[in-house]
């Protein structure tokens, strides 16, 4: 395993890239830490396969460096960097057997033929396949030769990184949530260093230590699933992590208040004053519906029950808005204001968060 240091890294795919608009990945300084399972998140087309491939060294970055425990691996080959790394479709051999492209991997490192029976007995049975792994490939059906293809990435103990490029796509959805749960437990077991590239906040958040959100080709904050949804540095990520994802206020922002529209907003501390566009951010989780008094004027668009809990689709002034409320509690009646919890209020200027320089007095 190894710890993978990212310096001064950018890509480019034109040859001579002006403006920052030309650089599909855009510069990125960041240790990826030894051992730990990070997501790679984001929407489709925001860089996450070109970054992965800079990694696994199928792609040769136009600007700086990757470095493995402090080497300089940028102009090796990726054969040389000793990774396994696992595709959205499956590479299998068709003519071998699933047990032989279990072991092909193995074979290759020259493994002890003992070794290589029980790590793919295990690898076998991770994957659910125990009962063929004496079948051809050939014939399988797509679901099954990717499982095969995640097997083969997960069967060597010894690879500097493990590395999945949205693996999970052509599983189906029961098996998708089975094998997830065999590759965090792989990373229990093992400590691989792991990335797992996706576009899938579920995926990424029950896989991961550290989520790396990426967006428009630059990474805009890589933290644990619960800083994300507490802090979200940039309103992207509040938007992309959260179901529904935060609300956005454009706002003016005035010491310890902010002001949404004619509404004075009490905020958890006391802000310096910006010149930047001012938005405040709240998680539907922290917006809580009453009826008069303080609070944004809003009405009720529509009503949504899943189970857990209620979703409040809003509207105030045009903009829709969604609150959260918990099972059991009824809609207030003649409901017609929203408030914020204090601490779930986060305030960005020109979409990056800005942090308080005080906490604000207990009144
Ligand atoms: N070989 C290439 N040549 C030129 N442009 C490319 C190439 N590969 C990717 N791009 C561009 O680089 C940007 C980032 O693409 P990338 O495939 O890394 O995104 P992604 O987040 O992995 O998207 P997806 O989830 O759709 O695979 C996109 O604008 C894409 O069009």
């Amino acid at each position: 395993m190894a710890k993978i240091t990212l310096d001064n890294l950018a890509h480019s795919y034109l040859p001579n890239p002006g403006s920052e608009d030309d650089f599909a990945l855009k510069e990125l300084n960041h240790d990826w830490n030894d051992g730990e399972a990070y997501a790679l998140l984001g929407s489709s087309g925001c860089g996450k396969s070109t970054l992965l491939n800079i990694i696994s060294g199928l792609l040769r970055p136009s600007h700086g460096r990757v470095l493995f425990d402090g080497q300089d691996v940028t102009d090796q080959a990726t054969a040389e960097r000793n990774i396994a790394q696992v595709f959205q479709f499956p590479v299998v051999y068709d003519t071998m057997s699933v047990r032989d492209n279990l072991a092909f991997p193995l074979r290759n490192r020259g493994l002890p033929a003992d070794e290589i029976r029980k790590r793919v007995q295990k690898v076998g049975a991770m994957i659910g396949m125990e009962a063929e792994l004496n079948r051809k490939a050939r014939g399988l059906t797509a679901d099954a030769k990717q499982k095969i293809s995640l097997g083969r990435g997960m069967v060597r103990e010894d690879v500097n990184a493990l590395l999945f490029d949205e693996p999970l796509t052509v599983i189906d959805p029961h098996m998708k949530w089975e094998l997830r749960t065999q590759l965090k437990k792989l990373h229990q077991d093992f400590g691989h260093t792991m990335i797992y590239v996706t576009h899938d906040q579920t995926e990424a958040l029950t896989f991961a230590d550290k989520v790396v959100v990426m967006y428009d080709g630059r990474v805009v904050q890589i933290g644990t699933p619960q800083e994300l949804f507490e802090r979200p540095a940039h309103t992207f990520v509040g938007y992309f992590i959260g179901s529904p994802g935060m609300n956005v206020f454009d706002a003016q922002l005035s010491g310890a208040e902010a002001r949404i529209g004619d509404t004075v907003v009490p905020l958890p501390g006391t802000y310096a004053a910006t010149t930047g566009k001012v938005q405040l951010g709240v998680r539907p989780e922290f917006t809580r519906l009453s009826a008069g008094g303080e609070g944004l004027p809003v009405t009720i668009r529509r009503i949504e029950d899943v189970g857990r809990h209620k979703i409040l689709r809003l509207d105030w002034q045009g903009q829709e808005v969604n609150a959260l409320l918990p099972e059991g509690t009824p809609v207030p009646a003649g409901a017609d204001r929203i408030t914020f919890d204090p601490e779930g209020i986060n305030l960005y200027e020109n979409d990056w968060r800005i942090s308080p320089q005080g906490r604000r007095e207990a009144a």
